[in-house]
């Protein structure tokens, strides 16, 4: 991978892993922060406000002034579903590369947001997960679910998240799916006494969601088979773990010339 300098803007840059994001950047020679995308904040700079690292970077809350004067290479995302989808677009309009960690895209997405992509003939990659061992976790629970059918997926997250179910059990229920013929698990003739008891249904697989104070990012993929289980575990025990996908996902984005979706594309 060569060392040229990469240019960057990262939205949500208060957030958990947008301030993380920037600290990868400070740290790391090869990235420049251009600037920041923020809600509030507007003419101020990264290093004016508290808790950030000590950046000149501008922050902008116009996502075309920012673009448009700053004409970054890579735009990185962690904010929400739907401002990371639209600034997603915005990115790829201007020509700019995105590398999206905001949660909630789905397969569906992945195929919408190709078109444009191989439209602009641009690198993009979006990312459900950047931690390796979650990335590994679902490519395990892939290769599990070809001999055990019988999968139930339970996340657990901190009680800050907003969305639910998570990105990552998003993508191992789509990654397992991929490989398994669908079926409809349990008692065939099995009724929720209480609506949301058996959790959220991706084709016939079930997703189950926790959100307690104390957890980070854990997710647990259970395979039944008669007389045995299969537990296949990962832990993000602090937000540090992503980081070295968030760099890998800037660095490989400069070479690609279409959307890639999970990071499991892209590691060896
Ligand atoms: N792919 C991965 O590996 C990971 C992905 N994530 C995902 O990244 C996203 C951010 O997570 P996290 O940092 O924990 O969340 P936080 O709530 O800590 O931060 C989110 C930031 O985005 C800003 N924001 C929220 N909505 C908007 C909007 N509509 N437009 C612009 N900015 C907005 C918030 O600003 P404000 O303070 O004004 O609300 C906040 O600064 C989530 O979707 C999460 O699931 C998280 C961890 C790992
Ligand atoms: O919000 C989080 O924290 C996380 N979100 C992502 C998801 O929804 O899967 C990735 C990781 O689990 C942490």
């Amino acid at each position: 991978m060569s060392n040229t300098l990469i240019n960057i803007v990262v939205a949500g840059p208060r957030g958990k892993m947008g301030s993380e994001t920037l600290r990868l950047i400070e740290q790391t020679e090869h990235f420049n922060l251009v600037g920041c995308l923020d809600r509030k904040n507007e003419q101020m700079k990264v290093k004016d406000i508290e808790g950030l690292p000590n950046l000149d970077a501008p922050i902008y809350t116009d996502i075309n002034q920012c673009f448009t004067e700053l004409r970054p290479d890579v735009f990185i995302d962690f904010t929400t579903y739907e401002a990371g989808k639209k600034n997603m677009v915005t990115a790829l309009e201007f020509g700019i590369r995105p590398v999206i960690g905001s949660s909630g895209f789905t397969e569906d997405d992945e195929k919408e947001l190709k078109t444009l992509t191989r439209e602009k003939s641009l690198g993009a990659i979006i990312a459900p997960n950047f931690a390796l061992g979650a990335v590994l976790m679902m490519k395990f629970a892939q290769m599990a679910a070809k001999h055990f059918p019988d999968v139930e997926i339970i996340e657990q997250h901190h009680d800050g998240k907003l969305d639910a179910p998570s990105g990552t059990g998003i993508k191992t229920a789509e990654m397992i799916a991929a490989v398994r013929t669908e079926k409809k698990q349990g008692n065939p003739d099995e009724k929720e006494l209480i609506e949301g008891a058996r959790g959220a249904d991706i084709q016939g697989i079930k997703l189950h969601s926790i959100r307690l104070p104390g957890l980070i990012a854990h997710q647990e993929v259970l395979f039944g088979a008669e007389g045995q289980t299969l537990k296949i575990r990962h832990d993000s025990l602090n937000r540090t773990s992503f980081m070295s996908g968030v760099k890998l996902a800037v660095e490989t984005v400069m070479h690609l010339d279409d959307l890639v979706y999970g990071l499991e594309n892209i590691i060896e």
